[in-house]
């Protein structure tokens, strides 16, 4: 039988991404979109780790299982560290990919490409019933551009530059930002824990 992991999100993008990445090993990942069901879990923390843990805690109780939650986002160093934990809905509630992208280029006008440094977090939790939570986190570093490019990737991928590639993270194959992304990071990290987190079952 082939092993499951179940993500707690609700996010498209991501789910992907951590199939793809999680394929490799055998694992098949469920995500809350596979459970239409499940509630939401309000993202009441002021850090990518304590909102990571709530929805991982949240969806361990109700799933009676072992769940990795993310909880993810840019950091830009010109905008004091916004959107930050609020990427997702920094242009109203719908969280619109476009609409997010538009707000902070509007308010990076006429600021110079060297001052446009930004990260790329992820915090992972893994939760269970009677476990203790834990929590790793990845980062990724670059620039946001002055206009999108590119069509791969979700969420801010399309002006965030990554140096080192030359390229956006919408232009990077998805095995390019597989190999650089702050998730990828963070998910090596869990690499001690996880036997533990595929043998938890039943
Ligand atoms: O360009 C991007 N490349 C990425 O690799 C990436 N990872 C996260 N983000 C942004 O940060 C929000 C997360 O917020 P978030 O962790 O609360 O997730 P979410 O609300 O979309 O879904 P869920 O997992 O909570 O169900 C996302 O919506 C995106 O806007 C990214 N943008
Ligand atoms: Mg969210």
């Amino acid at each position: 039988m082939m092993k499951q992991v179940i993500i707690a999100t609700k996010n498209v993008g991501k789910a992907r991404e951590f199939q793809e990445l999680l394929e490799k090993k055998g694992i098949e990942v469920k995500s809350l979109l596979d459970f239409p069901n499940c509630p939401d879990v309000e993202e009441t923390g002021s850090t990518f780790a304590e909102n990571a843990v709530l929805k991982a805690e949240a969806m361990a109780h109700y799933f009676h299982a072992i769940v990795i939650a993310d909880d993810s986002g840019l950091s830009i160093d010109a905008l004091d560290g916004r959107p930050g934990v609020y990427s997702a809905r920094y242009a109203g509630e719908e969280k619109n990919d476009q609409k997010n992208i538009a707000k902070v280029l509007e308010e990076l006008k006429g600021v110079p490409f060297e001052k446009r440094t930004a990260r790329f977090h992820c915090a992972l939790a893994v939760a269970a019933p009677g476990r203790r939570t834990t929590v790793v986190e990845g980062t990724c570093e670059g620039y946001i551009t002055e206009v999108p490019k590119g069509e791969n990737g979700f969420g801010y991928d399309p002006i965030f530059y990554v140096p080192q590639k030359g390229k956006t993270m919408a232009e990077l194959s998805k095995e390019e930002k597989n190999q650089i992304s702050h998730r990828a990071k963070a998910l090596a990290k869990l690499e001690k824990q996880w036997d533990e987190i595929i043998n938890d079952k039943e």
